[in-house]
């Protein structure tokens, strides 16, 4: 056996159903384990999955502190997921802070996109730069993410633009999820800006007949593992339609379909999204109430961006409409030289603040409904016999100290687990 976490006032297990993510008001709550005679247990196996939750008492009867590789006394503490990440843009070059300075000075997004600055000044600098230098920026990035107790992460491409820039930064992607210990769910966003001297149009004709089938002999040849398709659906960016050709080029290769939509302009990508049947969207301030419906119909997961709102001041999208419609909400840092933020506590504690979510609600986006738009409710994201060994242990007696002490997960987290192997620890 890998691990027993032992003696725990808490294990947050988030559901005890058989379930792969929590819509709607089943966001509500979640499943807390306590035992008041020798506290709560987790055993994990030797390959990376639990084999048991439940008392002290319990796990102690099936093994002997022996039988595990490593032990964990937990007195006095919690266990969680090991969190879910279920947007971000890691690989980039450069940083926007003098655009930082002009969002705040009152510039919005659009504007500097639209003057060649936002994404195009990212591309610039990324495309200058050596797949070395990339991959070390990353695996800072990643690491990072980690010791927020982020246990697996989606990651975007979308800053190279042109084929082989973009090819490149899938294979920076693929040298991290080979060498690093957290998990990663690559995307193809080559789709996030039309290059300069082009049409969308031509970018879309592109994309459509010469990225997609290239990453399709790549992912045959199984020299590639892509996921997921991303477009940013957006005025000045891709249009529904030119979207829905991409996404639907996507799917035929096998990719599942995650894209950004309704965020700065209604753009009816959720409904567009339904139809295809997406996994995910992401933003969503400007969703319609037919989409919200539709989105609710198809089992699409909203991934909502609580950074990305409060550093462009944009209104939040209708969380509350969202969950009573029954959708499943997840959440993700979207972590880009835009919103630079890599702690899914952080975004947690910004959701409940400025979205108006409730703690279980934060905690099920950032698990469970998170790993479900990575195609992975089944594996991941849940403290249960069988799921993956993916837990976080933190310094406090009530688990919902993660999300209430804003800018402290530092201080809090004491283990980060990934398939049952102690990957971080804030003693060493
Ligand atoms: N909207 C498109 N993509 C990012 C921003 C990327 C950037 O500004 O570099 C987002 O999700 O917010
Ligand atoms: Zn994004």
């Amino acid at each position: 056996m890998r691990l027993l976490i032992h003696s725990a006032k808490q294990v947050v297990a988030i559901t005890d159903q058989d379930v792969t993510c929590l819509p709607g008001r089943s966001m509500n709550s979640v499943v807390v384990l306590e035992n008041t005679n020798g506290g709560v247990a987790v055993a994990v196996d030797d390959e990376g999955k639990i084999a048991a939750v439940g008392s002290t008492q319990y796990v102690r009867e099936l093994w002997k502190y022996d039988d595990f590789d490593e032990v964990i006394d937990a007195t006095g503490k919690c266990v969680l997921p090991g969190f879910v990440d279920a947007h971000t843009h890691p690989v980039w070059a450069g940083d926007r802070l003098d655009e930082f300075a002009m969002k705040l000075a009152g510039a919005s997004y659009l504007e500097i996109h639209n003057a060649g600055g936002g994404i195009f000044h990212t591309v610039d600098k990324t495309v200058r730069c050596s797949s070395e230098e990339l991959y070390q920026s990353l695996k800072d990035r990643l690491l990072k993410m980690l010791q927020a107790g982020t246990t697996t992460a989606e990651c975007k491409t979308g800053y190279g633009l042109e084929t082989d820039a973009e090819l490149r930064l899938l294979q920076v992607l693929q040298r991290a999820k080979q060498q690093l210990p957290i998990e990663i769910s690559i995307t193809y966003c080559g789709a996030h800006a039309i290059p300069k001297g082009k049409t969308p149009e031509e970018a879309t004709e592109i994309i459509v007949r010469d990225q997609i089938p290239q990453i399709q002999i790549l992912m045959n040849e199984k020299l590639l593992p892509v996921e997921n398709i991303d477009v940013f659906c957006e005025k000045g960016a891709f249009d529904t339609e030119q979207s829905r050709r991409i996404l639907q080029a996507g799917k035929e290769i096998g990719l599942r379909i995650n894209l950004h939509g309704d965020e700065l302009n209604p753009m009816q990508s959720a409904e567009m999204a339904a139809e295809l049947n997406a996994t995910a969207v992401s933003h969503l301030e400007k969703v319609s109430t037919k989409g919200i419906e539709v989105m609710a119909m198809s089992g699409t997961v909203a991934i909502l961006l609580p950074t990305t709102a409060y550093i462009m001041r944009l209104k939040p999208p209708p969380v509350r409409q969202l969950i009573e419609a029954g959708v499943s909400v997840a959440l993700g840092s979207d972590f880009n030289p835009n919103a630079h933020c890599l702690a899914m506590p952080t975004v947690m504690n910004l959701a409940c603040v400025t979205y108006g979510m409730n703690m279980p609600e934060a905690l099920v986006a950032a698990t469970l409904n998170a790993a479900a738009s990575l195609g992975r409710g089944r594996t991941h994201g849940a403290i249960q016999k069988g799921r993956v060994g993916d837990l976080v242990v933190i310094k406090a007696e009530k688990w919902e100290h993660i999300i209430y002490q804003l800018g402290c997960h530092h201080h809090l987290i004491e283990f980060v687990v990934k398939y049952g192997k102690i990957v971080y620890s804030s003693t060493n």
